[in-house]
């Protein structure tokens, strides 16, 4: 049975003050920002995860090396309309996909729209098909002492 996929993405980024906040596309007000080869925009490295995973076209770091100076400050976006091409070469469309991040601080829910309206256009799929959600971590390890930010993301492709 291989008309459905399903794949998983899992990243974490540390915040650090003096860089910028790039989350789901956007650009976020936070006297702290994401430290990272590229924008550090977590949430769009899961997504990227669990698309490549499910359809066994290994990993985000597999495709855009982080040793690679061509990704340095690159916009992550970019790279998850990469992965959308390779997803669609293999024969691919998705589903769903249905992302949690985890941060402490700031709130993310009043940007949850605008992120889901971001990525619904570089992915080309509707935003109904598309699910972010957040979740503090009780001020419990690196996330609850605002060292960092991690997201998880699973998704389901179909072949077409
Ligand atoms: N950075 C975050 C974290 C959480 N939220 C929203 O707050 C709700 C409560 O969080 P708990 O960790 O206490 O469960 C959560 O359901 C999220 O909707 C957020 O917006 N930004
Ligand atoms: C996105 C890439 C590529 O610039 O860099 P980072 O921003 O460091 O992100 P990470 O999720 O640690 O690894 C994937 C990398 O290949």
């Amino acid at each position: 049975m291989n008309a459905f996929k399903i794949g998983m993405g899992y990243d974490v980024h540390q915040l650090k003050e003096g860089y910028d906040f790039w989350l789901g596309g956007i650009k976020l007000e936070h006297e702290k920002g994401a430290v990272g080869h590229s924008d550090a925009d977590v949430l769009i490295h899961v997504i990227c995860d669990a698309l490549l995973g499910a359809a066994n076209l290994r990993d985000i770091g597999y495709h855009f090396s982080d040793k690679d100076p061509q990704f340095k400050g690159i916009d992550s976006k970019i790279l998850l309309k990469e992965v959308m091409e390779k997803i669609r070469e293999a024969g691919f469309e998705v589903g769903n996909i249905d992302s949690t991040i985890c941060l402490q601080v700031p709130k993310v829910n009043p940007h949850i729209p605008t992120m889901k309206s971001c990525l619904a256009e570089v992915m080309n799929i509707p935003e109904s098909s598309i699910s972010i959600k957040a979740t503090t971590t009780e001020w419990l390890g690196f996330v609850g002492r605002e060292e960092g930010i991690s997201a998880y993301c699973v998704a389901l492709i179909y072949h077409v």
